[in-house]
């Protein structure tokens, strides 16, 4: 099932004992199927309001909307039952396995065995843990991110419209925060559910967000727009001081890597004698070969002294290989090559699927057509003018030491009337 719209329709909560409501008068609607990201300081009601949806916390006044049905007279449970909930760390039972947490809303939904057994491995293959590795787990046997995705897994079980994250991925390093944000765009992607996220990350709002929510104190909303306008056009001095002074950088984090053109590898596979893939290497030019393994996944990445040590290729896996999924920004591209020191990255996509790489060079010139992108743009706007008379103003100053103040003048008029002929 695809996704469902939200309406939160002039929506109250009162705590007992609060003075100001936590949530005042809300009114905002989720479009179906898309990432709505959830920002703004901290108590300022963003989780009051998530919860609201699913109604883990009962609204004190107004109307919860989901595809149309008003949920606020619902039984709560039942309602649960057709939301799926993330929460940090993936909020898995210790006690159950891997299996058992995923098939916990199948179970109570009535469905048999055999089926939720094959839910519980298709959901797995979903959030790329290999599901004869994994199903029998414990929690404790797993990283973190390895929790976080069984936890993504759980929310999905039984395929719900609407997904709600409270800072899914906030208990996890950066790198493995990074290969997660992918992992839910692809999986949304596929999915396409609505998912409302709560998150402190403005980077993480930017990059997974089709609409970011800045709210100020008591849920009022200050902007809810497009992460290209919020960053463009921000609406308040609030937003403003919120994004931050990086919000030059912060584009970067607008330029997906599948927007810039990635390199094409030679490919090999575990088995193969070593001296035939140096062989390609050779051919094409190139330093190095990527593993794959039978999915296509990359496994390791060999330079050409590598390979020429090597007599057949392992199918053992590279813990450090620098991997970055398609829709990744250039930022997180960045992050991971300056981790790994490789001054490159192998690209993913679906599944994790290998597609090319992206080195530093292509990134940097992504960030010079941006530039060059924003000059072209200001030299039309209106404010351009002012830019345009100042640089006037500035180059006959220069001028003035080889030259008559009377042909400065004479420049400075040629160069006006030149400004004016171009707009
Ligand atoms: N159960 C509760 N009882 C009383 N007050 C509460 C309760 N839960 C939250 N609050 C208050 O409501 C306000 C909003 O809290 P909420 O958790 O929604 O904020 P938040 O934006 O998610 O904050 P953070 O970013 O710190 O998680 C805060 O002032 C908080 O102290």
């Amino acid at each position: 099932m695809t996704g469902a719209s939200i309406l939160l329709d002039h929506v109250t909560k009162r705590f007992p004992g609060q003075v100001k409501p936590a949530v005042d008068g809300l009114t905002m609607e989720i479009p179906a199927g898309k990432i709505v990201m959830f920002v703004g300081p901290s108590g300022c009601g963003k989780t009051t309001t998530l919860k609201m949806i699913n109604r883990l916390i009962e609204p004190t006044e107004g109307r919860i909307v989901v595809d149309g049905d008003d949920v606020t007279e619902m039984n709560g449970d039942t309602l649960r039952r057709g939301i799926g909930y993330v929460i940090q760390a993936g909020g898995l039972f210790p006690h159950m396995t891997v299996a058992t947490n995923i098939g916990i809303v199948p179970k109570m939904l009535g469905w048999d065995k055999a089926r939720i057994a094959a839910r519980v491995d298709e959901l797995l293959e979903l959030v790329s843990l290999d599901p004869a590795l994994y199903r029998d787990r414990y929690p404790k046997e797993l990283s973190g991110g390895q929790q976080q995705r069984v936890g993504v897994a759980r929310a999905l079980a039984a395929d719900p419209p609407v997904l709600l994250m409270d800072e899914p991925f906030g208990a996890v390093d950066p790198i493995t925060r990074l290969r997660l944000q992918d992992e839910l765009l692809n999986i949304q992607d596929e999915l396409q559910k609505t998912i409302v996220c709560v998150t402190h990350d403005f980077d993480e709002a930017v990059k997974l967000g089709d609409w970011i929510a800045i709210f100020n104190e008591g849920a009022q909303l200050e902007q809810y727009d497009t992460p290209e306008r919020i960053l463009g056009d921000p609406a308040s001095e609030f937003v403003e001081n919120f994004i931050g002074s990086g919000a030059g950088l912060k584009q970067l984090t607008l330029t997906r890597v599948e927007e810039v053109g990635l390199a094409e590898a030679v490919v090999g596979n575990p088995g193969e004698r070593a001296a035939d893939v140096l062989a390609r290497v050779a051919e094409a030019g190139h330093g190095h070969a990527v593993i794959v393994d039978d999915r296509r996944r990359p496994i390791q990445w060999l330079s050409r002294r590598k390979l020429g040590r090597l007599d057949v290729i392992s199918d053992v896996p590279d813990p450090k290989l620098p991997v970055v999924g398609i829709r990744a920004t250039l930022n997180d591209a960045l992050d991971t090559m300056l981790v790994s020191s490789a001054g490159a990255a192998l690209v993913t996509g679906r599944r994790d699927m290998f597609k090319g790489v992206i080195d530093v060079q292509t990134v940097m010139d992504a960030i010079t057509r941006s530039q060059t992108a924003a000059v072209l743009e200001s030299d039309q706007a209106p404010v351009g003018l002012n830019t345009g008379m100042f640089q006037v103003q500035a180059s006959a100053a220069s001028a003035a030491s080889a030259a008559s103040v009377d042909s400065v003048a004479e420049a400075a008029d040629e160069l006006a009337a030149d400004t004016r002929a171009a707009q």
